[in-house]
């Protein structure tokens, strides 16, 4: 039998009269790398948001990791948001000794490997950083806590192509002897392809389809060319 992590039933969020996430249904699987996708507005921000208890549903239910959300149990999840920047004074170093310091079950030693495949060096301002740059430290930062759940919205933004496919090897690697779930966004589905295991995709704030990866490749060649013809 399949483990579901996450579980969202009904989940209703409105703001305006504008629905941000629609009546959405959905179990989510554990121990894989999950893709929620979907063009710009469809809801998959709030999503997050509603799984750290950052955003309060209107309506529905969303249990995670077993409970309702709460900030006792975002001990257990590192969560990426989008337009992240927590750093500004420090250099990386020092932005690891705050990890150790203030962030659950965060592993130094792993947070200094992650920062070496990802070229950066322990003395770099944050300050000084390009938005690339940025992005694979806050990346570093999540994927150093030895937590259940990753939650990750568009982690490779800013981030260049080339080193983005060296990135989503290495979170390959890291993935292979590790019992974690990795919940994220991202509008690189080519790139992206080759981490996901299983695809959400989201329209006007509810499920369109929700399967493991290898049965929409078998059925549509790949999830980037699925997209394609979601969206259309
Ligand atoms: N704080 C807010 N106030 C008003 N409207 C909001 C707020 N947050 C989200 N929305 C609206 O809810 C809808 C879903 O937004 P959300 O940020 O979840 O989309 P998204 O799928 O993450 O988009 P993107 O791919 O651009 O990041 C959008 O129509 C957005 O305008």
């Amino acid at each position: 039998m399949i483990e579901t992590i996450i579980k969202c039933e009904h989940a209703t969020k409105k703001f305006g009269d504008r629905f941000a996430l629609n009546d959405l249904n959905l179990e989510i699987p554990k121990g894989k790398v999950i893709g929620i996708l979907g063009e710009n507005g469809v809801g998959k921000s709030t999503l997050f948001r509603v799984l750290v208890g950052l955003t309060r549903l209107d309506q529905g239910k969303i249990t995670v990791l077993g409970e309702q959300p709460n900030i006792k149990l975002n001990a257990n999840i590192a969560y990426l948001p989008d337009r992240a920047s927590w750093y500004q004074d420090q250099t990386v170093r020092k932005a690891f000794e705050f990890g150790v310091k203030l962030l659950p079950h965060f592993n130094i030693e792993r947070a200094k490997q992650f920062a070496s495949l990802m070229n950066l060096d322990l003395d770099m301002k944050v300050s000084s950083m390009s938005k690339g740059q940025e992005s694979r430290l806050m990346l570093t930062m999540c994927m150093s806590r030895n937590v259940p759940l990753i939650i990750l919205d568009e982690p490779f933004s800013g981030i260049d192509g080339t080193s983005r496919e060296h990135i989503i090897e290495s979170m390959i690697d890291y993935m292979s002897d590790r019992e974690v779930t990795i919940l994220m966004t991202t509008h690189e589905i080519y790139e992206a392809e080759g981490l996901l295991d299983y695809a959400i995709f989201l329209d006007k704030g509810h499920v369109l389809i929700a399967d493991e990866a290898e049965n929409l490749r078998r059925e549509h060649g790949s999830l980037h060319d699925l997209s394609r013809k979601l969206y259309r």
